[in-house]
């Protein structure tokens, strides 16, 4: 048996497709949405990353600026910039791109940004929004790992979810997405302190896996037929490593690869959450 693949990026096209046309509407309405990016240094990585999403801006017809700012940039002239965005009527959403370099204070830096312009969902009133059960923007990888599996009819409804990984853009804030009543599925969020990472996986019907540690998950582990998400990177020597190891697809019904599968449906998110402000700006 072989996993089906949980393809992130024909499934990223499709939801650009949906939002072309509400992009078309918003402009019609005079309110274009326009997508800010912040960008500290020339972090590769980084670089490549804001470069997509303005990429992705262009195909679905969102306007997008970049405020790239140089690596040793002081903590006052970013609360400039994020200020200016704040006040610029043409930006409708926007993110500073993390890691910060390690000079910059990101907390106060990311509470400054409007809430009503947050389009990572990360902002500390849009997380507690969540918890509140009232609308806001939603973390962009979390809900790109439910569209994903929602588009490919994965059973969430009574499942149980295992998260591995406690950090805040994927393993702390998928629980509050998954325990809604519209998902109700049962999590269990798995970290380094957890006694037994094998036996809780083994139980679960649904795997992700965020923890950042190359080949932490393997075949032996997995429940026959669960849908497993890579969503871990990390650059080794012998290049780019997910946290899962490729021998569970011979075990998982589903298998979200990486590159190929979280990682652009984070981005069809940002999109989206820069489309759902815009209208309702729009009210
Ligand atoms: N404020 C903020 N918001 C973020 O959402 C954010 C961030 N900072 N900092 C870094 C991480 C990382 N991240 C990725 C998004 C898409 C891909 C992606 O599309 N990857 C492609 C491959 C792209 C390539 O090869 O370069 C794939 O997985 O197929 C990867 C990583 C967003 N992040």
């Amino acid at each position: 048996m072989s996993a089906t693949i949980l393809d992130g990026k024909a499934t990223k096209d499709a939801i650009f497709e949906e939002l072309r046309p509400r992009v078309a509407r918003l402009v019609e309405q005079g309110q274009a949405p326009g997508l800010a990016t912040v960008l500290v240094g020339d972090d590769p990585g980084s670089q490549s990353y804001v470069r997509a999403k303005h990429n992705d801006c262009a195909k679905v017809g969102i306007k997008s600026i970049r405020k790239d700012l140089p690596a040793d940039v002081s903590q006052a002239d970013v609360e400039a910039v994020i200020d200016e965005l704040n006040a610029d009527p043409e930006c409708t959403g926007y993110i500073v791109q993390l890691p910060l370099p390690k000079h910059l204070d990101a907390g106060p830096l990311l509470e400054r940004m409007a809430p009503a312009k947050d389009a990572d969902g990360l902002h500390p009133i849009s997380l507690g929004r969540l918890v509140l059960g009232e609308e806001a923007p939603l973390p962009c990888t979390p809900r790109g790992i439910i569209e994903l599996l929602r588009r490919h009819d994965v059973e969430l409804n009574g499942a149980r979810v295992a998260v591995v990984g406690r950090g805040i853009t994927v393993g702390r804030p998928i629980g509050l997405l998954l325990t809604r009543r519209s998902e109700n599925s049962t999590v269990t969020l798995c970290h380094t302190g957890t006694k037994d990472l094998a036996s809780e996986i083994s139980r679960a019907d649904v795997v992700v896996a965020a923890a950042g540690v190359p080949n932490l998950i393997t075949a032996d582990m997995v429940k026959p037929g669960a849908a497993v998400l890579d969503v871990g990177v990390t650059r080794t020597e012998d290049g780019l490593a997910g946290d899962v190891r490729p021998d569970v697809a011979e075990v998982a019904g589903f298998l979200s690869p990486n590159p190929g599968g979280v990682g652009p449906m984070t981005r069809a998110m940002l999109l989206t959450n820069v489309v759902e402000a815009a209208e309702r700006n729009l009210g």
